[in-house]
Parts: structure tokens; sequence; C-alpha cells
């Protein structure tokens, strides 16, 4: 499980482990694994050409000595200081190894002119866990001069917002993040994480102590975690040995109608995707018909231990989620049907709106909600008393209490007709075999992640090559 820190958890968990090690073993650490970062992505040392930008902390000091370690290697490295203040012993050791020191702009950096704005790779060190949000001029102008290098962030891209993952002005946006001891939630949330690129952590030795939240700060707060694959594993469903059917769980779909009948096949097929024992459908006659051609092991209405309500259910929607609530189980409340997600408080529940449904749900701007994914989906978690899943390129799931996992899984090609529906049904599927709601939608939308990634390896894919590479993902994660 990938578990994000706040920067004063890591300041704290950094205290304690100052207080152990001699002066500086710390930043020799990171910056040992920023520059083995560097050279793998290099892919050779000698004659190739880094520039460092070098902000006034400890994340340019982190910077500087990683172009210490390049330089020996052959590497040629030229820092940029964006402020007088640079990491004074970072500067010296990088001269010494043979670098060469740009001064912040003013007299001494007019006499010496950076010496050309051709680099293989840019190491972003202007601010990391210290940062406020934007970029100041000088920093935006050098990488101007730079544009369309590759970046590699050290710790965070510079500018992002790192406890919440938001972006307000300019920012660095990196081809890959090398961050230290944990990851921060702007590796996590959009639209930070965008701005990561690939994420890569370096283990520094910094131990975390109890509770997440013991040191949380605002009202919607609480931890933000991010599933692994063996997490995922261990959460799945499996048959007991005695297993029958019903102990399996019976997940019943009313989804689709005569205007929408491909939303019941695709939800159909989300939730056949074998984690549950049998799938209902109760539904439109006509769409029923083509459901049976399509999953002749699909049975008609009856009872279930969870429901699927509202994927093209049209204006069927209102009377699905009012039967729905009525009999009491868990349900994932999709599309047509959140505009009733009101009446299933109190019920087990998934509601799972992308971000125009949730802007709608909540009364707020679509780009609202694409500015800050995470307080959006814990708001609407809290005011719907349900477990939200907002479904975008880093899905939130968020639960009334703050709690969230973010998905990791996925690919952009999943952007695609009817994805939801598969997902929907998948997650009534896991609901039925017993999982609870906040495992059932995070277990579903790492799985439906996974099998896009999977189906796109053939070349584009449809909302039904997701089903199809479901039992391929799940195999993978627990063998045959
Ligand atoms: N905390 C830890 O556990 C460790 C931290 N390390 C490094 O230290 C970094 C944190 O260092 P610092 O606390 O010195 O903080 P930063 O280096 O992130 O920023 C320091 C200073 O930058 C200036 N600043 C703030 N916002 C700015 C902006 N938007 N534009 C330009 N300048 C701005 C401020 O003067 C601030 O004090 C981490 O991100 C990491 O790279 C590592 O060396 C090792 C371990
Ligand atoms: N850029 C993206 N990268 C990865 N996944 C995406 C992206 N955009 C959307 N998705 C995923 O694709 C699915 C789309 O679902 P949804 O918006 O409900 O579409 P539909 O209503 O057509 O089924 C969601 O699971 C969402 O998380
Ligand atoms: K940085």
């Amino acid at each position: 499980m990938i578990r994000a820190h706040t920067v004063e958890q890591v300041r704290a968990a950094e205290d304690d482990l100052l207080a152990r090690l001699p002066e500086g073993a710390l930043m020799q650490r990171a910056a040992a694994g920023l520059g083995y970062a560097v050279l793998d992505l290099l892919g050779s040392a000698y004659g190739r050409r880094v520039l460092l930008l070098v902000g006034s902390g400890d994340n340019g000091g982190d910077a500087l000595y990683a172009g210490v370690l390049l330089a020996r290697r052959g590497v040629q490295v030229e820092a940029w200081l964006l402020s007088d203040t640079a990491h004074s012993g970072g500067v010296a050791a990088l001269r010494a190894a043979g670098g060469r020191v740009v001064p912040a702009p003013g007299a001494e950096a007019d006499a010496q002119r950076p010496s050309r704005d051709r680099f293989d790779l840019v190491v972003d060190g202007i601010v990391g866990i210290g940062g406020r949000p934007g970029l100041r001029p000088e920093a935006v102008a050098a990488l101007a001069r730079v544009a369309g290098t590759p970046v590699v962030a050290v710790d965070t891209p510079s500018g992002v917002d790192v406890d919440t993952g938001r972006v307000d002005g300019p920012h660095v946006t990196a081809d890959l993040t090398v961050t230290f001891g944990t990851h921060k939630a702007c590796h996590l949330l959009d639209p930070a994480a965008r701005a990561c690129g690939a994420v890569q952590l370096v283990d520094i030795g910094l131990g975390f102590r109890g509770s997440q939240a013991r040191t949380s700060t605002t009202e919607f707060s609480g931890p933000i975690e991010a599933l692994q694959a063996a997490d995922v594993a261990a959460l799945l469903p499996r048959p007991a040995p005695d297993a029958h059917k019903y102990t399996r769980g019976v997940v019943g779909v009313r989804a689709g109608s005569a205007a929408y009948p491909g939303a019941a096949l695709l939800s159909v097929a989300g939730a056949a995707s074998g984690l549950a024992g049998m799938v209902r459908y109760d539904g439109d006659p006509a769409a029923a018909d083509l459901v049976r051609a399509a999953h002749p092991e699909v049975v008609g209405p009856g009872r279930v231990q969870a429901w699927v309500v509202g994927s093209g259910s049209d204006a069927g929607a209102e009377d699905a989620v009012r039967r729905s609530v009525a009999d009491g189980v868990p349900m994932v409340v999709d599309a047509d049907a959140l505009a009733f997600a009101g009446t299933t408080r109190g019920r087990p529940a998934v509601l799972t709106p992308h971000a125009g449904e949730l802007a709608r749900m909540l009364d707020v701007e679509r780009a609202d909600v694409e500015a800050r994914w995470l307080e959006h989906a814990r708001l609407a978690a809290r005011r719907y008393d349900a477990v939200v899943l907002l479904k975008g390129r880093h899905s939130v799931v968020a639960r009334p209490d703050g709690r969230a996992r973010v998905t990791t899984t996925g690919t952009p090609w999943l952007a695609t007709a009817g994805a939801g529906d598969v997902l929907g049904g998948l997650v009534g599927a896991l609901l039925a075999a017993g999982l609870d709601p906040f495992d059932a939608a995070s277990v579903g939308s790492w799985l439906h992640g996974a099998a896009a990634t999977l189906a796109a390896q053939r070349g584009p894919i449809v909302a039904g090559d997701v089903a199809a590479a479901l039992p391929a993902v799940v195999a993978a994660l627990v063998g045959p």
C-alpha cells in the first residue's frame, strides 16, 4: 500500500532521524537516489549535459549533491542558482567536482552567462516540500529557456501544492519525480500528479509512527492511500473450498433501457467478471433479451446481495433506485441514478460519478471538481453519507470520514463510452461478494484500470474489451 504523508508528518519523521544521523547524511541519501535515477534515465554518463535548477532550500541541495555524483561520472553539469542563498555546501562540492555554477541573476551572473541553453536533461531543484504553490519569475524564465528538455523533479514538481494536489499558477511539469521517504498527496492526486510524470520513491530511512490522522490540520482530512497489486490480491474475494453460487454472492443489475440497451450489456459484463456467484438482470425486457443472448448465465429478478443501478437507466432510474433502496442491500449508484443518490442515505452505497456528474451533485462547476479532486470527492462522501468513487485519470475513492484511496492503474484509452458501466457492474460484484463499499470501490477501480491497460496492449479499446480482460488481471494477481 502506498500511503501519502503530509509535509508536517515528513518534517516530524525527518527530525526523529536527523537526531540519530551525522549531519548531511539524509541529504546524501536523497542525492544518491536522485543521482542514480538521473543516470538511469540518461542511459550513459560521459559527455551528457545536465542542468540543475537550484532554489534556496534543501531541495536545491539535493540537486547539487546529485550533480556532484553525475559530474564524477563524466556528466557535464551546470547549475543555475535561482537565489543567492543556494545551499553553500552543495555549491562548493559541485564546483570541486568540476561542475559549472552560474550565480543567481544579478551583477555576477551577467558576467558569467549560462554556457548554453541545450541540455539532455533538467533537474528541478527549485523547491520541494518547503515551497509555496506557484513559481517566481526567475524560475519561470529559466524553465522557458530549456522548454522541451526532459525534466526530473526533485521530491515534487516545483510549484504544485504538495499536500492537496492542487495546481495554482506556474509549475514544473516533469517526466520523472524522484521523491524521498514517502509519497506525498501531490504524487497521487490530479492535477498535480499529472505534473509528476513517473514517480520513483527513494528509501532514506524515514519512519512513520502512529496514526496519519494525528497531525491532520484541515477539516476534510484523513489518510490518502493507493492500493498496489499485493493489496488488491489480498482483498479479492475467492471462492471457499465448499462455496456454492449463493455463498459467493449474487449481484443484481438494474441498468439499461429501451433507449440505452448497451448500458445493460456493459453493466452486466462488468458484473459477470466471475467475482460473484451469480448475476441477475432486472430491467427493460428488450435489453433483457440482449443480455441473455450475450450472457446465457445471467438470470432474472430475485434476491441479491448487491444492486447496480443507473447506467443508461434513463427515465427508469428513480424507480430502480427506490426499489433497490427498499431491498436494504449495498448498492452501486451510477449515471442517471445519481440524481436520486440522496435517497440512499443510511444504506451502504458506492456512488460512481465522473467530474461532470459530481459537479451537478454538489452544484458546483466541473472545472472546480477537476481542480480539486480529493476535496470534492470527500465533500460528496460526507454530504451523501456514502462512498464516492470520483472517476477520472486518477480516480478518487472517498469515505464520509475523509479516508481516501487514489487509483493509479489505467490508461487514457479507458476514456471510452461505456467504460463506466463496466466499472459499476464490477464494483457491484465485489459488494455482492462481501467487500465493504470502500474496498469494493477501490479494488474495482484498480482492476478496471489494470484491465484497460492490459487490453490496450493490443491497440485501442472499447468498453467490452475492459470487461473481457478482467479475468486475466485477476489470474495474474491470485493465480488460476
Ligand atoms: N524533509 C526531509 O525528510 C528531507 C528533505 N530533503 C529535501 O529538502 C527539501 C525541503 O527543503 P526545504 O525545507 O529547505 O524547502 P525547499 O527547498 O522546498 O524550499 C525552501 C525555500 O524556498 C523558498 N520558496 C518557497 N516557495 C517558493 C517558490 N514558490 N518559489 C521560489 N522559492 C520559494 C522559501 O524561501 C523556502 O524557505 C525536500 O523537498 C527534499 O528535497 C532531503 O534532502 C532529505 C530528507
Ligand atoms: N484520461 C483518463 N485516463 C484514464 N482513465 C480515464 C481517463 N478518463 C476517464 N477514465 C476512466 O474511464 C471511465 C469512464 O467512465 P464514464 O465517464 O462513466 O464513461 P461512460 O459514462 O461512457 O461509461 C472511468 O472509469 C474513468 O476513471
Ligand atoms: K522540485
